[in-house]
C-alpha cells in the first residue's frame, strides 16, 4: 500500500498490535532473581508462603503483660527474664505469661510469650529503664492489645501478595524478601534491533560540513530501556539499500530480535533507504498517521518479525516511539505497564492544527488546589529536540482546536515513572 488514507493515531496503534500478533508475537515468562526484578512486570501471582508478621510480636521496647496483670489493681510487678528480638520466648517462658504479678521485659520485634495481652513502653514505667531480673517495677494499666502486632496483621499465608501484571517496585522487592521469596517469574523483555541513520548521520567525532551526529540511535536505546525492551543490536545505516538489506538480514539471523524499530528514511526523499528495503515485504505499509509530529510512518514484517519504521526527525521519533512502540510492548509482550494517559488543565492557550492531532511537549505541575496543570515546553517543530529536554509529557491537542488556559487536555507522560526535578 502506498500513501493510503491516513490512520488516526489510535487506529495505527491497534494496527501495529495486530501486525505483531498476526506474526505470532506474544508474552514469554522468565524467572529472575529478586534483585533483578525491580521494574519488571510479574508473569505470576505470588502467594504469601507465610503469615506476615510470622508471629505476634512487640511494637515497643517495654513490658509484656498477661490479661490478669492488665486488670490487676496493684500496679507493682516483678521483672521476669528478658526476651530479646530473635529469641524464642518459650525458652524463658515455657508456660507463656502465666503470672499476674510478673511482667516480661521485651524488645521491639521480639516474639511475644503466649498469653501476652498488652505491652507498655519502658519509659512509661517506673523506673523508666529496664529493671533487673526480680526487681520491682511500676507498670501503668494499658488498654488490651496495646502495642501487640498480631501474626498475619499485614498479610495472611495463602493470600496474594502481588498479582500478575504488576510492575515490581522497591517495596514489592522488600515484601517478597520478607517472605523469603528469592526469585519471581516476569514477562521477558522483547529483544529489539534498532536501526537509525541516513548518509548525513556520522558516527565520527570529526564531522564534515553537512553531517550530524546520531541523536536518534542513543535516544531510541534509552527509550527502549525505559519501556521494557532489551536492545540486542544497533545499526547505523547510510543511504545504500543494498548494504542495509545485507546488514539487516545478517542481524536478523544472528541476533534473532522479536521487534525491529527504525528511524528515518521513510518519507518522500530520493534516498529513503528504510522504505526501499522494506517496501514489497510482507505486510509492508508506508503512509501517514493524522498527527504532528510523527505523521509519516511505516511498518512491515522482516523474517517474520514486526518492523516499526518511525520518522527520522528526532522529536517525531520520540513522539512516535511513546505513542506506538511503548503501548505495543505493553500489549503484545506484557513486558512493561501500559503507558498511562492523564487529564490536566492547560496553563495557557494552545492552538491546534487542521486535520491532525498535535502532540506538544509539556511539563506537568501539581497546583496548590491539587489540580494537575500542564504547560507547553518548547516549539512545535519536529527538529526541536533540545527544547524537549525539560518536558515530561506529551500534550494531545485535537485537530483544529482552539484551547484556552484552564481547559482539560489528555497528556501522555513520557517516562514510565515521571519525576519532577526542582526547576532552576
Ligand atoms: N515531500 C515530503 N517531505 C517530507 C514529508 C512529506 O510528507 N513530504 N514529511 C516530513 C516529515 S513530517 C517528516 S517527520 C520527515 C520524515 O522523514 P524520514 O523519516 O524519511 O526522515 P529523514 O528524512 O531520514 O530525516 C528527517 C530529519 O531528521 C534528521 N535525522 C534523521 N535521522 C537522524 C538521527 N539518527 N539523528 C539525528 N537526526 C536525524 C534528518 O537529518 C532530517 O533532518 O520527512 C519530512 N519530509
Ligand atoms: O511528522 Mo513530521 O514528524 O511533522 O516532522
Amino acid at each position: 500500500m502506498h500513501d493510503a488514507e491516513p490512520f488516526a493515531p489510535a487506529e495505527y496503534r491497534e494496527h501495529l498490535v495486530s501486525l505483531a500478533r498476526d506474526l505470532g508475537a506474544g508474552p514469554r515468562a522468565e524467572r529472575v532473581e529478586l534483585a533483578a526484578a525491580v521494574g519488571r512486570v510479574l508473569a505470576e501471582d505470588v502467594v504469601a508462603p507465610a503469615d506476615s508478621p510470622r508471629f505476634d510480636n512487640s511494637q515497643m521496647d517495654g513490658y509484656a503483660l498477661n490479661a490478669d496483670a492488665v486488670g490487676r489493681e496493684d500496679r507493682f510487678f516483678g521483672a521476669g527474664p528478658v526476651v530479646p528480638a530473635g529469641t524464642d520466648p518459650a525458652k524463658e517462658y515455657p508456660l507463656g505469661l502465666d503470672r499476674a504479678d510478673t511482667v516480661c521485659p521485651i524488645m521491639t520485634g521480639a516474639k511475644l510469650p503466649e498469653g501476652t495481652c498488652a505491652v507498655v513502653p519502658v519509659e512509661k514505667c517506673d523506673p523508666p529503664e529496664f529493671a533487673a531480673l526480680g526487681a520491682q517495677v511500676r507498670v501503668p494499666r494499658p488498654p488490651e492489645g496495646q502495642f501487640v502486632r498480631p501474626a498475619a496483621s499485614d498479610l495472611r499465608r495463602g493470600e496474594t501478595l502481588v498479582s500478575e501484571g504488576r510492575t515490581v517496585t522497591p517495596q514489592t522487592v522488600g515484601a517478597l524478601a520478607s517472605q523469603n521469596v528469592r526469585s519471581v517469574e516476569v514477562w521477558a523483555r522483547p529483544r529489539v534491533l534498532i536501526c537509525t541513520g541516513g548518509e548525513e548521520i556520522s558516527q565520527s567525532e570529526d564531522l564534515d560540513q553537512a553531517q550530524l551526529p546520531d541523536a536518534n540511535g542513543p535516544m531510541l536505546e534509552a527509550l527502549a530501556g525505559h519501556h521494557g525492551l532489551e536492545v540486542v543490536q544497533r545499526i547505523v545505516t547510510g543511504d545504500d539499500p543494498h548494504d542495509l538489506r545485507n546488514r539487516l538480514d545478517d542481524a536478523m539471523t544472528r541476533r534473532r530480535p522479536d521487534l525491529v524499530v527504525t528511524s528515518g528514511g521513510i518519507s518522500h526523499g530520493a534516498f529513503e533507504v528504510v522504505r526501499q528495503v522494506l517496501e514489497g515485504r510482507p505486510r509492508a505499509w508506508f503512509g501517514h498517521v493524522a498527527q504532528q509530529p510523527g505523521g509519516p510512518q511505516g511498518c512491515a514484517a522482516l523474517a517474520g518479525v514486526p518492523v516499526v519504521a518511525l520518522p527520522g526527525n528526532p522529536v517525531s521519533t520520540l513522539v512516535s516511539f511513546r505513542l506506538f512502540v511503548a503501548p505495543l510492548v505493553a500489549q503484545v509482550w506484557g513486558a512493561a505497564a501500559e503507558p498511562t494517559v492523564l487529564a490536566a488543565r492547560l496553563s495557557a492557550d494552545v492552538e491546534g492544527v487542521p486535520a491532525k492531532t498535535q502532540f506538544r511537549r509539556g511539563r506537568l505541575a501539581l497546583g496548590e488546589d491539587a489540580t494537575v496543570s500542564v504547560e507547553v515546553v518548547g516549539g512545535a517543530g519536529s527538529h526541536l529536540l533540545a527544547q524537549s529536554v525539560g518536558a515530561d509529557c506529551l500534550i494531545e491537542v485535537p485537530p483544529a482546536s482552539h484551547l484556552s488556559g484552564g481547559d482539560v487536555v489528555s497528556v501522555h507522560p513520557l517516562a514510565p515513572h515521571p519525576h519532577h526535578e526542582e526547576q532552576t
